[in-house]
């Protein structure tokens, strides 16, 4: 057990719940890399949300909170990091969640089907009955007709950039939690939060809770102002690791 005082206490915690996660069978083997991966944009971004980031995360309640179906998207990182936080999100949306893999085995399915349910999912859509996307280049070419299929603004953390493009060319409005502001998924999506899932997660529900109530006009307004490009651009001129070590 990791002491609370230890100066990376909140990283080693977050790789513990991973590899709990991967011995459980949740989390892919490549769900490692692809945490470490995030682990070290996170050290750049300086493990925070950024500003760019707040304005991700405000545009993306903004979309939630117009959307006429908003469909929440669970893979095993997601699921080993933020199960909670996303069935907590989906209540507050009174929208969908769904399983979707791109190491897809049944067991996996079944593992992050009963996660969520833990947490108090009442219905969790992609175990089966899913349609084919055509287009997609991967397992993950397939959603539940009653989820993502149909939905008009998708939440799809840590995600691939082939569907994200094939999502976006099909008229969804698509909403992405990716540390690499330079990854397909970060650049193909129409709100890119770039911040760790673990701050994300919950700072999109406590921006639903803030703006709900607020005139359709004003969430329009919000989604207007948001540059996603603009909003990328400022996120990695903050990678530069000078900001670190001004005498590199
Ligand atoms: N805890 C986390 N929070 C946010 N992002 C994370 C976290 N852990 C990993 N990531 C990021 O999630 C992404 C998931 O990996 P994935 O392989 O799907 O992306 P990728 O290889 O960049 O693919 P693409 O270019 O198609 O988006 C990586 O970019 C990684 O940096
Ligand atoms: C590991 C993961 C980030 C997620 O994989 P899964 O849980 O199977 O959707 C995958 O997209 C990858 O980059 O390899
Ligand atoms: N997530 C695995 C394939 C990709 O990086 O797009």
């Amino acid at each position: 057990m990791i002491s609370e005082d230890h100066p990376r206490y909140h990283s080693l915690r977050l790789r513990e719940m991973i590899v709990d996660a991967w011995q459980r069978g949740i989390l892919a083997d490549s769900g490692m890399i692809a945490h470490g991966r995030g682990e070290a944009f996170d050290y750049l971004l300086g493990e925070e949300t950024t500003k760019p980031a707040e304005r991700a995360i405000r545009a993306a309640a903004a979309a939630l909170l117009l959307a006429r179906k908003p469909v929440l998207s669970v893979n095993g990182n997601t699921a080993a990091l933020v199960p909670g936080e996303m069935v907590k999100l989906a209540r507050e949306l009174k929208g969908k969640i769904e399983i979707n893999l791109f190491h897809r085995t049944p067991r996996r399915v079944k593992l992050i089907e009963e996660v969520l349910r833990d947490k108090g999912a009442d219905e969790v859509l992609g175990v089966d009955k899913l349609t084919h996307i055509d287009g997609i280049m991967s397992p993950r070419a397939t959603a539940s007709p009653d989820g993502i299929y149909s939905a008009d603004v998708v939440l799809v953390p840590l995600e691939d950039g082939d569907r994200t493009e094939i999502l976006r060319k099909s008229g969804k409005t698509v909403i992405t939690v990716d540390l690499n502001p330079l990854s397909r998924t970060s650049r193909m999506a129409s709100i890119s939060i770039t911040d760790n899932i673990v701050r994300a997660v919950p700072a999109i529900t406590a921006s639903v809770r803030e703006l709900r109530g607020s005139e359709r006009e004003e969430l329009e307004r919000i989604l207007e102002e948001f540059d996603n490009r603009e909003n990328l651009r400022e996120t990695i001129k903050l990678l530069d690791i000078r900001r670190y070590n001004p005498e590199l």
